[in-house]
C-alpha cells in the first residue's frame, strides 16, 4: 500500500510551555477541532485527555510525553490534509529529560506563553535546550483573555530575554475581557468574535482604529521575510498587490531555517485563534524532509552514515520512550527517519545488536488507539511487545544496520530509601522499580551496599514522588520512603598503578586470578570505561570481560563514603592465568579488588550534584534571598531586572537547596519563585566531606 500521507504533509511538532500557560487545553482545543475528540476536555474538571495518568490529572500537570496523531484539513488548501504528531512535552523542571527526548525527534515547536505572565524562567531554559537542537519554533500567546494580558509586553519580553527574531504574524484586538479577535498579517483582515467562547466568528475588515498598527506590524513582517524574497519588500515599497502564497512561503523558510520566529495570539480556553494555530502549524512548521539528515553511525565500519528523510533509504528509527500499559503491556514510542517498515516484519536494535519482532504497531490518540500495518519516514507510532528495547535505541533494517545519534541522559542526583510496607511486597517492588527504570533513563534504581536498602534515584523529588506514587497505583506496592538524599558520587583524582593476585587454595580445585591495571580520571561526564591493552595472551581472552564485569561492579559503591565511582579510565595492561586454577570468577573478584584498591591510592574524592538555580524576587526582598543563597553556599552568577522584581541567578549545592521553597516563601512573603535544574558535579569541600562520611558510618581514609 502507498503511503496516505505525502512526507510534505507530516508534521512532527512538540507544545512547550511553561506550567499554567496552557499548553494542554491548546492540544486539548486542537485534538478537538481535528476532530478527535468529541467533547472538550477542562484540565480543571481532570477530564483532559491528553493527561491520561491518573496522577497527571490529579496534579494538573503534564508528566509523560505521549505522542498523538491528528488531521487538519490545512489552510486555503494549500497542503489539502495535513497529519499533525503533537509530541506532548512536560513544563515541570524535574522532567527536563522528557522535553529533551522529545525535542530529539519532533520537528518543529510550539511554545505556548502566558499572555500576562510572558516569558518565565522555565521558558527560558527550555528555549535554550531547544537552541541546542536547532528546532524551529513559532509562539502562541495564550490567555489573551486575561486580566493583565498584554501581548506587546509579551512580544517585548521574548526579544529581550529569548533574543530571538520573534515577527507577530497576527495581532491580537483587545484584551482581555475585551479581547475580541485577531488581526491576521498576511491576509490583512480579521477574525472578530461575537461571543464569549469563540463559536461565532465573522471574518471581517481590519477596525479602522487599528488600520495603522496593523500596516507597521505588515511592514515589519515583509521586512522579516524580504531576506528569503527580496522583491516582497520591494513590491509593498511600491504599492503592489503581493500574493499572500509567497508571503506564506518566506514566512515558512525563513522559520524552518530558525531565522524567524512567528508569532500568534490567542486564548484555548475560549476557543478562540486556535484554528488559526493549527494553519500556521500546517504553513511553517517543517515536514520531516524539509530539517537536516539525521546523523548515524555504521555499527560495522564506525564511519559515519546518515539517514535521509526518504522511503526509498532503509528502515531506520529511534525509540524515545517505552512505557508500561495496563492492556497492551510494554510500548515502544518510535520516530521513523528513513525507509518504510510492515508490520510483522523484523528489524535490528543496533545499539544492543539483538533482532527485534515489530508484531504490532499502534497509532496513538489521545483517547484511542488503531492498529496499523505499516510505518514510513517521519511517522511516529508505538510497538507493542519490543523485548530489550530501551529508550534512544536505534531500530534498523538488519542489512544497513545504523546507530542513529540518540540523547544524552543526566545522571539522577537525588535518591530515597525506599522499602516495601509487607514483606511480600519485596518481590513485587523489585520488579516494578526494573521496570520504570525501563521506561526512564533517568530513573535509577540500586541496592546501597553499605546499608543494603534499596535505592531509588532521580532527577528531583517530584520525580520521585511520581514514582512511588505509580508503584501503588500501577503495581499495587504500597512502599514507605526515607528523606530525600542527595546522590553523590565519587571519583579519583590520581592515576595509578595496581597489580592485584587473587589466590585461594582450598580443598579441591583453587583460584587463580591476577591483574595489573592502571586507574586514571576520565574527562568529567564521560563515566566509566574499560580499555583491554592486554597483549599476547598474558590473560586470556575468555577471562576479559570478567575483569571488567568485576570492576563494574566495584564501581556501584567507592571507597570513599560506599557512592557510586564515575568518571573514570581503567587500562587492563598484563597479568597472569593458570591453567586449572583460573576461572572467570577469579577474574571478576581480582579485577573487582584491584579496583578498590587502585581507589584508594588514586587520591580519591566525593563529588556532589550543583544546581543552577533561578529566583524572581520583588526589589524589596533582594537582599534577603541573595543573603540566603549564600549562606547556602551558593554563588551568584547573575542578576537581571524584571518589571518590579529581579532575577537572580546561582549555582547551588543540592545539599543545600532542600526546603528552599518554604524558606524562600517565609523570605518574600510567599512573592518570590524559583526554578532549579541540574548543572554540573563538584568536588564536596573537606570539611563538608568528613561528615558525610562519618554519617555513613565509616572512617575517612
Ligand atoms: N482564561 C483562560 N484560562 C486558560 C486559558 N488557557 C488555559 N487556561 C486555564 O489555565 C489553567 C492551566 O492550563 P493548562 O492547559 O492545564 O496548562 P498547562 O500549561 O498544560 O499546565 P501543565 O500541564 O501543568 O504544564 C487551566 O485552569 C486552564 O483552564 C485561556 O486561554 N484563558
Amino acid at each position: 500500500m502507498p503511503r496516505k500521507t505525502p512526507l510534505k504533509d507530516v508534521r512532527n511538532i512538540g507544545i512547550m510551555a511553561h506550567i499554567d500557560a496552557g499548553k494542554t487545553t491548546t492540544t486539548e482545543r486542537i485534538l478537538y477541532y481535528t476532530g478527535v475528540n468529541y467533547k472538550i476536555g477542562e484540565t480543571h474538571d481532570g477530564t483532559a485527555t491528553m493527561d491520561w495518568m491518573a496522577q497527571e490529572q490529579e496534579r494538573g500537570i503534564t508528566i509523560t510525553s505521549a505522542a498523538t496523531t491528528c488531521f487538519w484539513k490545512g489552510s486555503k488548501n494549500q497542503f489539502p490534509s495535513t497529519r499533525i504528531n503533537i509530541i506532548d512535552t512536560p513544563g515541570h523542571v524535574d522532567f527536563t529529560v522528557e522535553v529533551q527526548r522529545s525535542l530529539r525527534v519532533l520537528d518543529g515547536s510550539v511554545t505556548v506563553l502566558c499572555a500576562k505572565g510572558g516569558v518565565e524562567p522555565q521558558s527560558e531554559t527550555v528555549w535554550r535546550q531547544a537552541d541546542e537542537y536547532k528546532v524551529p519554533r513559532m509562539i502562541y500567546v495564550n490567555k489573551m483573555d486575561i486580566m493583565g494580558a498584554d501581548f506587546y509586553n509579551v512580544l517585548h519580553m521574548i526579544h529581550d530575554r529569548l533574543k530571538c527574531n520573534a515577527v507577530p504574524i497576527q495581532l491580537p484586538i483587545g484584551a482581555e475581557d475585551t479581547f475580541k479577535g485577531i488581526i491576521d498579517l498576511v491576509e490583512m483582515d480579521a477574525d472578530v468574535y461575537y461571543d464569549e467562547m469563540g463559536k461565532d466568528m465573522r471574518v471581517e475588515e481590519i477596525p479602522a482604529d487599528m488600520m495603522d498598527l496593523a500596516n507597521e506590524y505588515r511592514e515589519k513582517l515583509l521586512d522579516a521575510v524580504s531576506m528569503f524574497d527580496d522583491s516582497i519588500m520591494e513590491d509593498y515599497l511600491e504599492g503592489k498587490e503581493i500574493d499572500q502564497k509567497r508571503i506564506r512561503k518566506a514566512i515558512r523558510m525563513a522559520t524552518i531555517e530558525n531565522e524567524m520566529v512567528p508569532v500568534v495570539c490567542g486564548t484555548s480556553y475560549r476557543n478562540k485563534g486556535v484554528q488559526k494555530l493549527l494553519d500556521a502549524i500546517v504553513d511553517y512548521m517543517p515536514a520531516p524532509d524539509d530539517v537536516p539528515a539525521i546523523k548515524g553511525t555504521n555499527p560495522k565500519t564506525d564511519e559515519e552514515e546518515d539517514r535521509h528523510p526518504s522511503d526509498d533509504e532503509p528502515f531506520s528509527a529511534l525509540a524515545f520512550k517505552i512505557m508500561t500499559d495496563p492492556y497492551v503491556g510494554r510500548l515502544s514510542f518510535f520516530r521513523v527517519y528513513s525507509g518504510h517498515l510492515t508490520t510483522g516484519s523484523s528489524v535490528l536494535n543496533s545499539v544492543k545488536n539483538q533482532k527485534e519482532r515489530m508484531g504490532r504497531i499502534l497509532q496513538m490518540h489521545a483517547n484511542h488507539r488503531e492498529d496499523i500495518e505499516e510505518v514510513w519516514a517521519g511517522d511516529i507510532a508505538a510497538a507493542v511487545g519490543l523485548k530489550n528495547t530501551t529508550t534512544g535505541d536505534t531500530l534498523c533494517d538488519e542489512k544497513a544496520p545504523v546507530i542513529l545519534e540518540s540523547m544524552d541522559f543526566p545522571e539522577p542526583v537525588i535518591r530515597v530509601a525506599i522499602e516495601p510496607k509487607t514483606k511480600a511486597g519485596q518481590e513485587k517492588m523489585g520488579l516494578a522499580l526494573v521496570k520504570l527504570a525501563e521506561e526512564d533513563p533517568t530513573f535509577k534504581t540500586y541496592t546501597d551496599e553499605e546499608t543494603g536498602q534499596t535505592i531509588i534515584a532521580g532527577m528531583g523529588e517530584l520525580h520521585l514522588e511520581i514514582i512511588v506514587d505509580r508503584l501503588l497505583r500501577e503495581f499495587k506496592v504500597e512502599a514507605n520512603v526515607g528523606a530525600p538524599q542527595v546522590a553523590y558520587k565519587e571519583t579519583v583524582r590520581k592515576k595509578v598503578d595496581q597489580e592485584t593476585k587473587y589466590k585461594r587454595q582450598s580443598g579441591g580445585s583453587g583460584q587463580y586470578g591476577h591483574v595489573k591495571i592502571t586507574v586514571e580520571p576520565n574527562e568529567s561526564g564521560k563515566g566509566y570505561e574499560f580499555v583491554n591493552a592486554v597483549v599476547g595472551g598474558a590473560i586470556p581472552k575468555e577471562f576479559i570481560p570478567a575483569v571488567d564485569a568485576g570492576i563494574q561492579g566495584a564501581l556501584q559503591s567507592g571507597v570513599v563514603a560506599g557512592f557510586p565511582v564515575v568518571d573514570v579510565k581503567v587500562t587492563l595492561y598484563d597479568g597472569s592465568y593458570h591453567e586449572v586454577d583460573s576461572s572467570e570468577m577469579a577474574f571478576k573478584i581480582a579485577g573487582s579488588m584491584a579496583f578498590k584498591e587502585a581507589c584508594r591510592k588514586a587520591d580519591p574524592v566525593l563529588l556532589e550534584p550543583i544546581m543552577k538555580v533561578s529566583v524572581i524576587v520583588p526589589d524589596e526582598y533582594l537582599g534577603t534571598v541573595i543573603g540566603d543563597l549564600t549562606s547556602r553556599r551558593g554563588q551568584i552568577q547573575g542578576q537581571e531586572a524584571r518589571p518590579g522584581a529581579q532575577q537572580v541567578d546561582a549555582l547551588v549545592p543540592l545539599a543545600n537547596m532542600f526546603g528552599y521553597a518554604t524558606d524562600l516563601r517565609s523570605n518574600t512573603q510567599g512573592r518570590g519563585q524559583y526554578t532549579m535544574e541540574p548543572h554540573s558535579y563538584a568536588e564536596i569541600p573537606k570539611s563538608i566531606r568528613d561528615k558525610i562520611v562519618e554519617e555513613r558510618g565509616k572512617k575517612a581514609d
